[in-house]
């Protein structure tokens, strides 16, 4: 494809001055966009800028806060008149052990990670959603996605970005706004202690880079509200992955004993879905099939919570209280705390009455410390905190204030973390705690009209999944519910019908399960809950698709392969920690494509026409051919060897060969991997296979793993048709031992005409006319094909359909699918072989076409150490192939 310019493009790029933000300047202003590097360090950011200027690029500095979004957007508006493309990619650490870290610590990450992305894409979403056109990148960390020891401020921050992503992408989808989230991994001062320079530079921000100009490009792939992992040119999508769950019949018998009977069916991934939004689950339907079920079995020994002292925010009423009774009934103490003094004080009433103890907590969420003291002053200790209190600020995210967004930041996110903070060290010292914390669907899967909300709730899972790693050897558990249910909170979104069904009752059980001592289990997970039904949601990550490190990949490249990087196939895993998902990251930078042999500049002809010269530069992947000994009998077969031929359709037997002309086997999805759609008025169904050749330079293996690299060697203009010979080198992948040589020429009817030149330069071999000696053949050998003959050779590669389509057929001019030439070329170079023994090289024109079923006469001359020869079809006495010759091996000691 074309290069993607980035030409009349703005490019706003937060924390510029140096690693991945410069990487991403510099790339963009190469393809002629205007770039705004903004960075706190003016030196930094300026040395980018002069960097740009001096190739010829555009840039400014901006050295304002992220903070202040309006500032930095307003340089790009001054300079260049607009932006299109906002990289948020600003970030600090501030890494501490979450029993150390300090409040500052916590504020200072969120601040700059999650304020600044939103005052910086505030700023811009005016201008993006007039000019209908933008795209915004968020940049996510492994940290967040999977949490990491001693950053949970960091795992929130970037968790976060992950939910206001996801909602950003359907806010923005009707102006043409797309959002993505990256996580990008690239040498760090981590990564430095670990690993040698050499590898270090296989981490370089330069393989990260590509990838974000792809996604940003207008005609990029549409990376809207999706998730990526990018490093040492690997990159892999991730989803959401929801177990089925199960379903509880919703009455007195769903208690958290019922739920410990069937937990393995919460988290069983034998029949997963991928939702892709809040409203991708059939609650009604799940709530239906709850109601019509037996009461529930319970666990043989009951769950219970004598003695242990229970913190629950936002008690006063909803899901709160539905848990304050719950706990109460099995024996709890329960701290309720919420704002309304009298909503706290009648729940204190009711769990008493039910059998529990319970006292008061008045204050905000956000005053963890007072809870834990009143909690520790009434019961002595403290065994679980449920952080559930939150509140709604709903607004599209162009109307949204930034004190509507701060609230619900710091009601849901800040002050979790405050009261996990609050409780920690009791955890710590008892060696016990159990944690839940509330996330919800929005949070998950991001929602419109609630940038704040998704962000804040995406963020507690980060936190949590940090929580969980940092709590696992003091035994504290730590998991994140996203309940749904009928509340005062969902009342203002949701019909009162829906309201009264589904009843804060029908999620407590699983709150109950959860953290209780009788789960020693299960951790940093995260689950959704309603009305009787409760399911385990976890990421599910592609196979994706590792780049060779023999060259930086390009944007273009992952246009190229995008189907291979979001395919969730059965290479796709479910990393559950960030070291899972480093691991292909790291492998990949063992991905060293074999050092290019074929250097483009060989094939360089000043003869060329541009539109020759400019194909020939295009660099190609190497393709890696895996193969066994089944793979060489079913090519043996394909060109006719027989039962009779143990040596070539029996594994076991001693002589057990691959047939020479296997050879253009491995090499077949490189050569035609070329795109020749460049050459005015292509049309594959008029390629023909013109001639072959194939040099055979080391012992033929059976099975291994062969990598071959093709490039353009020559491309003819014959007037009414294009020649065009790709030349393909195929190594051993273990040794780097060329194995092979082909240079195979297509003609392709209707291309011509393209002003390029008609003669090619003599190749040698691979070019000699071989014409033949006048006199009768030394020797002549026939086989006839069977009707079935293309059909069993496409299996060795080629699935050209003319060979087994009769309309395909009919569009290239034929009456019926022909044999492919390199089926022909070996049926007839076999019986060279049989006649004269082993070979090095052989080279066929394709003169004209066999039908499968016609029979194919070989007829040799034998002139020194060469064998001319051609092969015609018996049945039309028309030749088949012509030009054609092998060089016989000397000592005739290779094996066949
Ligand atoms: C890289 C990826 C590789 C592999 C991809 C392959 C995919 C496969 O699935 C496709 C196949 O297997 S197709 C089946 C095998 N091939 C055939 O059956 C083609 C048979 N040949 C023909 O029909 C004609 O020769 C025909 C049509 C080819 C030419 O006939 P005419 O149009 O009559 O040509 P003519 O007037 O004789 O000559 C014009 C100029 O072209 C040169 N030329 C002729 N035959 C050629 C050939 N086979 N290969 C290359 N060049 C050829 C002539 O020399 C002449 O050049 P100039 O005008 O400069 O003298």
């Amino acid at each position: 494809m074309s290069q993607l310019s980035f030409k009349g493009h703005t490019v706003v790029v937060t924390g510029a001055g140096g690693g991945l933000g410069k990487s991403y300047c510099l790339l963009f202003a190469s393809r002629g966009a205007n770039v705004v590097v903004n960075d706190f360090n003016a030196a930094a950011a300026q040395k980018v800028v002069d960097e740009i200027v001096s190739a010829g690029g555009k840039a400014v500095v901006n050295t304002s806060s992220v903070t202040d979004g309006e500032a930095v957007i307003k340089t790009a508006l001054d300079n260049f008149g607009t932006v299109t493309i906002l990289i948020n990619n600003a970030g600090i650490l501030r890494d501490r052990g979450f029993k150390n870290m300090t409040d500052k610590e916590w504020d200072q990450v969120t601040e700059v990670h999650l304020h600044g992305a939103f005052a910086c894409t505030k700023a811009a979403w005016p201008i993006f959603r007039k000019q209908k056109f933008g795209r915004v990148i968020n940049t996510t960390s492994a940290a967040g996605i999977y949490g990491n020891f001693g950053q949970t401020n960091y795992s929130a921050a970037k968790m976060g970005l992950i939910g206001f992503t996801k909602t950003l992408a359907r806010e923005g989808a009707k102006y043409n706004i797309r959002s993505t989230a990256i996580a990008p991994v690239a040498a760090s001062a981590m990564t430095e202690t670990i690993m040698t320079p050499d590898m270090l530079k296989h981490l370089s921000p330069e393989y990260v880079a590509p990838f974000v100009a792809a996604v940003s490009h207008p005609d990029g792939p549409d990376a809207s509200g999706k998730v990526y992992e990018v490093g040492a040119g690997f990159i892999a999508e991730l989803r959401w992955e929801r177990s089925d769950g199960a379903i509880f019949k919703t009455d007195a018998s769903f208690t958290p004993s019922a739920v410990k009977a069937k937990w393995s069916e919460v988290t069983d991934f034998s029949t997963p879905y991928y939702p892709q939004a809040v409203t991708d689950v059939d609650s009604v339907g799940k709530l239906e099939i709850a109601k019509g079920l037996p009461p529930n079995p319970q666990a043989a020994q009951e769950v219970r919570y004598d003695g242990q002292t229970i913190i629950i925010t936002g008690a006063g009423a909803g899901l709160g209280r539905a848990y304050a009774l719950m706990y109460g009934r099995l024996g709890a103490n329960v701290v309720i705390n919420d704002l309304n003094a009298t909503a706290a004080n009648t729940v204190v009433d009711e769990v008493v009455k039910v059998g529990g103890k319970a006292v008061a907590a008045i204050c905000s969420a956000e005053e963890g410390e007072k809870i834990v003291a009143i909690a520790l002053e009434k019961f002595g200790a403290v065994h679980v905190l449920i952080a559930n209190a939150g509140i709604l600020r709903d607004k599209s995210f162009q109307a949204m204030t930034k004190a509507e967004w701060d609230i619900v930041l710091a009601v849901h996110l800040r002050g979790t973390y405050k009261c996990a903070k609050a409780v920690w060290p009791v955890f710590q010292k008892q060696k016990y705690g159990r944690l839940l914390t509330t996330c919800s669907q929005v949070g998950i899967y991001g929602n419109f009209g609630q940038a704040n909300y998704a962000t804040a709730k995406a963020g507690i899972i980060g936190l949590t999944k940090s929580l969980a790693i940092e709590g696992k050897k003091y035994n504290i558990i730590a998991n994140v519910l996203a309940p749904s249910a009928g509340t005062a909170m969902t009342s203002t979104v949701w019909p009162q019908e829906m309201v009264d069904a589904f009843k804060p009752d029908f999620v407590a059980p699983v709150v109950g399960y959860l953290t209780s001592k009788d789960n020693t289990e299960t951790s940093g997970a995260v689950f959704e809950v309603s009305g009787g039904w409760a399911a385990q949601t976890r990421w599910q990550r592609t196979g994706g698709y590792g780049f060779p490190h023999s060259s930086v990949y390009t944007p273009e490249d992952v246009v190229a392969k995008w189907d291979e990087i979001t395919k969730y196939d059965e290479r796709a895993t479910h990393p559950i920690v960030s070291g899972e998902a480093m691991q292909t990251i790291f492998a990949n930078i063992g991905n060293e494509a074999p050092k290019a042999k074929l250097n483009p500049d060989a094939f360089a002809d000043p003869e060329d026409s541009k539109l020759v010269a400019d194909a020939k530069k295009e660099v190609h992947d190497p393709f890696t051919y895996d193969f066994t000994e089944r793979d060489v009998i079913l090519y043996n077969l394909g060109v006719g060897a027989t039962e009779q031929e143990l040596q070539w359709t029996f594994e076991n037997d001693e002589n057990f060969a691959a047939l020479p002309t296997f050879g253009v086997v491995p090499q077949f999805p490189c050569s035609t991997g070329i795109p020749l759609d460049w050459l005015p008025d292509y049309n594959p169904a008029k390629l023909l296979h013109g001639e072959q050749y194939l040099n055979i330079k080391a012992p033929i293996p059976t099975s291994g793993s062969l990598v071959s690299e093709a490039r353009l060697l020559e491309v003819l203009d014959k007037g009414k048709a294009a020649a065009v010979t790709i030349i393909v080198e195929t190594k051993d992948k273990t040794t780097g031992e060329v194995i092979f040589e082909n240079q195979s020429t297509v003609f392709i009817r209707g291309a011509g005409g393209f002003g390029g030149k008609r003669s090619g330069k003599d190749r040698g071999a691979a070019s000699a006319a071989n014409s033949p000696p006048k006199r009768q053949p030394d020797a002549v050998v026939e086989e006839k094909t069977t009707t079935s003959q293309a059909a069993l050779y496409r299996l060795s590669g080629d699935w050209n359909p003319l060979h087994i389509l009769p309309e395909f057929a009919a569009i290239g001019g034929f009456d019926k699918p022909i044999l492919h030439g390199l089926c022909s070329m070996g049926v007839a170079a076999k019986n060279v072989l049989k006649t004269y023994g082993p070979y090095k090289d052989i080279k066929v024109r394709f003169a004209g076409v066999v039908y499968p079923g016609e029979t194919i006469v070989t007829e040799m001359w034998k002139e020194g150490n060469k064998v001319i020869f051609q092969a015609k079809v018996k049945e039309r006495n028309s030749i088949a192939l012509a030009a054609a010759a092998v060089t016989l091996v000397q000592d005739g000691k290779a094996k066949l």
